[in-house]
Parts: structure tokens; C-alpha cells; sequence
């Protein structure tokens, strides 16, 4: 069972503390008995409303948040991370080039020439045209910076990437080439993707399956078909009648 798992989530609970505070008397709840499964080249959807803990879940699962009770098993190595606003996630000050190589130098195993044919075959494969290797975050349109940031997260490899809101600040155009790259990298790599979007729109596009999530916990989860057509939990009728 466990060969076709990415990730295993289970009875998760996850606390903020006010920044300031000591002890455990002002910590806040965040998140309540989370438990779900990712499975392999799966795009596993994740809505609820603002506030709801979508992004803390995918925080905690890649292991920013240190206050949690439960266990977040995965099967593979290295799981990345996608935002949603590339122009703040990307180094203003260094070229596209430097910045796909970063990953690689932090793992400090690879030679000047692997780092170069990856980074390579990384803007090949997420379709950066090669005179973009020079250029700074600035002289790029925002799905070519959105491309940097998805390269920089496969560069390592990864069986599994995060994508919090990472087509939301995009245009309808950029953001339907980027959700048909997502899309491919899950058919030529089998890349799995907990894919977070306040879009419903979008999540009915391009996941399989969804969890939706209220006030901190899992209410709903299913495929999205039966999900978005036939909504058990009052909850997600109300997002859904919501996103009409
Ligand atoms: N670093 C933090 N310290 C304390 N509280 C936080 C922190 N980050 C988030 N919170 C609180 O945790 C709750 C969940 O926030 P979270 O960002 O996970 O929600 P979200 O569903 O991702 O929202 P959005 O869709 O608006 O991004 C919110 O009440 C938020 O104010």
C-alpha cells in the first residue's frame, strides 16, 4: 500500500504561538486532526476559505512549523515548495541562472558541469527559452518568473511539489500555461502535487482528487467530480455555491 503513497498524513494538530508569548497557556489551534494520503502522480486539491489553515497544513507537512502533535510520513526525498507570488520568492538581484543552480549548491554534491546541463535541461522542461539564463527577475514576464520558481523546485528532483496558490497571481492566459505544465510534469515525471487554490475553478480543472478544509479540519474529501457534483457537508456547498 505504502509504494503508492508520497505522503501520509495523520491526526495532525498544529499550534501558533502570538509571537512575544512563553509556555503553552496562549498557544491558538490551527489545525485539528488532519489525516489524508497523497499518492503517487497524483494533483490532490486543497480549498477552504481565507484563514481556514491551508497554508499551515503545507507548511507543517514540509517541516517550517514546529509545534504540531501527529505524523507526516513521506515516501520520497526532498518534497519542494511553490508560491504564489514568484516576484517575492525570486532573488531580485541574481540571474535566472544562479538562481535554478542555488538548490543544487546547497547540497554541495554536484560539479560546476552537472549544475550547468541541469540547469540546462530545467528551463528546457519547463520551457524558458535559453537567452532567459542571464536575465534578472525583473526582465521576465510573470509566468516566465513563475517557470523560474517551478524549475528551481525541480531542479532537486523532487517526487513531490507543494504549489500553494502558485497560479493565482497570474493572468488567465499565463495561468492556463502553467497549469498545463503542471499538468505535464505529472504525465512525464509522475510528479504528485498537493496543489492549495482559493480558485474551485481551477482545482476542478486540474486535480483529482480534493480535501477540503474549514476552521482547521479536513470537513470533505473525494474525487473531484463526485465532490464538486454531489457535496455531502454544508460546508463545501457553501463554497461551491459561493464560487458561481
Ligand atoms: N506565523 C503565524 N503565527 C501565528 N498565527 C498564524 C501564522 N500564520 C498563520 N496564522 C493564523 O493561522 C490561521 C490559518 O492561516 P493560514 O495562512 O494557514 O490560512 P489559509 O487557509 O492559508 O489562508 P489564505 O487562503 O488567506 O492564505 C489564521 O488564523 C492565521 O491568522
Amino acid at each position: 500500500m505504502s509504494q503508492d503513497l508520497v505522503l501520509q498524513v495523520r491526526d495532525l494538530n498544529v499550534w501558533y504561538r502570538p509571537s512575544g508569548t512563553i509556555g503553552r497557556r496562549k498557544r491558538r489551534q490551527v489545525l485539528h486532526d488532519v489525516s489524508f494520503d497523497l499518492h503517487r502522480g497524483e494533483i490532490l486539491g486543497l480549498v477552504g476559505e481565507s484563514g481556514s489553515g491551508k497554508t499551515t497544513l503545507a507548511r507543517t507537512i514540509l517541516g517550517f512549523v514546529p509545534d504540531y502533535t501527529g505524523t507526516v510520513t513521506h515516501f520520497t526525498k526532498r518534497p519542494q515548495m511553490v508560491f504564489q507570488d514568484p516576484a517575492s520568492s525570486l532573488n531580485p538581484s541574481r540571474t535566472v541562472g544562479w538562481i535554478l543552480a542555488e538548490p543544487l549548491r546547497i547540497y554541495g554534491k554536484y560539479g560546476k558541469e552537472e549544475i550547468a546541463r541541469r540547469v540546462e535541461r530545467t528551463m528546457e522542461l519547463v520551457g524558458l527559452d535559453p537567452e532567459c539564463r542571464d536575465r534578472l527577475p525583473h526582465q521576465l514576464s510573470g509566468g516566465q518568473r513563475q517557470r523560474v520558481c517551478i524549475g528551481a523546485a525541480l531542479i532537486v528532483h523532487p517526487q513531490l511539489i507543494v504549489a500553494d496558490e502558485a497560479v493565482s497571481a497570474l493572468d488567465v492566459t499565463i495561468q492556463a500555461q502553467i497549469l498545463q505544465l503542471i499538468a505535464r510534469l505529472r504525465r512525464e515525471l509522475g510528479i504528485s502535487y498537493l496543489f492549495i487554490s482559493h480558485d474551485l475553478n481551477v482545482v476542478y480543472e486540474i486535480c483529482d482528487r480534493c480535501l477540503v478544509m474549514h476552521q482547521g479540519r479536513i470537513v470533505e474529501q473525494g474525487p473531484v467530480e463526485e465532490l464538486f457534483d454531489h457535496p455531502k457537508e454544508e460546508y463545501t456547498r457553501r463554497l461551491l455555491a459561493a464560487a458561481e
